[in-house]
């Protein structure tokens, strides 16, 4: 099997006798796009310290990109591209001129630098704003020049630490986009922290649900609702008239349905592990039923995620 881009074995990091991060086992493969989410002081940013080699972990190792992290940070960082959440640049020099410093630090020569930073301002959408002083950037434009920054070494992976923070919904969808396209185009492996769930949903193939210094799922969205909703993966909503009592036994006999729910006369939920909504419809036909409406609700993230805060209990598999 390929060797994952980033790995974290076993993570603790402690603070006194507090646990910013604990026991972090992760692995994020090439070509992904994985949302590390969860709430304030869930231990993000201190994940993402440890894999810059930024900071040490009490106990654990972290690999990105198969160098040890804590004791090469310096070969880490010039591979790694990292936006942290609130960038910084030169106020009084203009756009172009920052990556172009950048792009030298890195040790690119001159003449590839203002190639590289033009072609990447295009590409960020800020072309028509290269000359302009960076201190007079938006909030918007100035994650864009960070991503433009992050880009300009080339780097295998990016680590995004809430790059939407601040930015107006039009500039977030860019935002994204942008990354997507990054991804999709170029195989960039992107990690990207947030505790916004419709961003996290709309961009990642993998998620995983950080809270108190723990990971507490991780997954594509449909392994965490099976994860999560075990006995209710499916939700079918039926419309049928009539609904009698012995239609309502027939649809409870049905392999893999859990529960069925009478909303009103001739509306009915049912709870079930698998999706039998065409059983169902046929089932309502036939037992002389018209059937007006079927349809399956799909659970979005924010689901999955307040489940997690609901107090509720996590189904076990049985
Ligand atoms: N240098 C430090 N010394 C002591 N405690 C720290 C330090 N850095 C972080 N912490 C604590 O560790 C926990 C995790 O913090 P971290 O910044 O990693 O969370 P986060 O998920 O990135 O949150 P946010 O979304 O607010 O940035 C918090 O309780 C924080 O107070």
């Amino acid at each position: 099997m390929q060797e994952p881009i980033i790995n974290l074995n076993q993570v603790t990091k402690q603070y006194d006798n507090h646990f910013a991060v604990k026991d972090l086992s992760l692995s994020i493969h090439k070509g992904e796009v994985f949302g590390l989410l969860g709430p304030n002081g869930a231990g993000k940013t201190t994940s993402i310290l440890m894999m810059l080699g930024l900071s040490e972990p009490t106990s654990g190792s972290v690999q990105v990109l198969g160098i040890n992290s804590t004791k090469y940070p310096i070969e880490v960082k010039r591979k790694v591209g990292y936006l942290p959440d609130n960038v910084g640049f030169y106020a009084n020099m203009t756009g172009i001129d920052n990556l172009i410093f950048t792009a030298r630090l890195n040790g690119i020569p001159k003449h590839i630098a203002k190639e590289r930073a033009e072609a990447l301002l295009e590409k960020v959408g800020l072309k028509h704003a290269a000359l302009k002083k960076a201190g007079t950037y938006s909030r918007g434009m100035r994650q864009r020049l960070g991503l433009a920054d992050v880009l300009i070494k080339n780097p295998d992976v990016i680590i995004l630490d809430e790059p939407t923070l601040g930015i107006d919904p039009e500039g977030v969808r860019d935002f994204l986009n942008l990354i997507n396209s990054l991804n999709k185009d170029e195989g960039i492996t992107v990690l990207l922290c947030s505790h916004h769930l419709h961003q996290v949903q709309q961009v990642c193939d993998r998620v995983g649900i950080f809270v108190d210094g723990k990971l507490l799922a991780h997954g594509n969205i449909d392994e965490l609702v099976r994860q999560l909703f075990l006995k209710d993966t499916f939700v079918i909503h039926a419309v049928a008239s009539p609904v009698h009592d012995v239609l309502l036994e027939k649809i409870k006999a049905v392999p893999g349905v859990t529960t069925v729910e009478l909303l009103h006369d001739n509306s009915v939920d049912i709870h079930c592990e698998e999706d039998v909504s065409s059983l169902i419809s046929r089932l309502i036909v036939e037992s002389g039923s018209d059937l007006y409406q079927i349809n399956k609700r799909d659970f979005g993230l924010d689901e999955i995620y307040h489940r997690y805060f609901e107090g509720r209990e996590i189904n076990e598999p049985h």
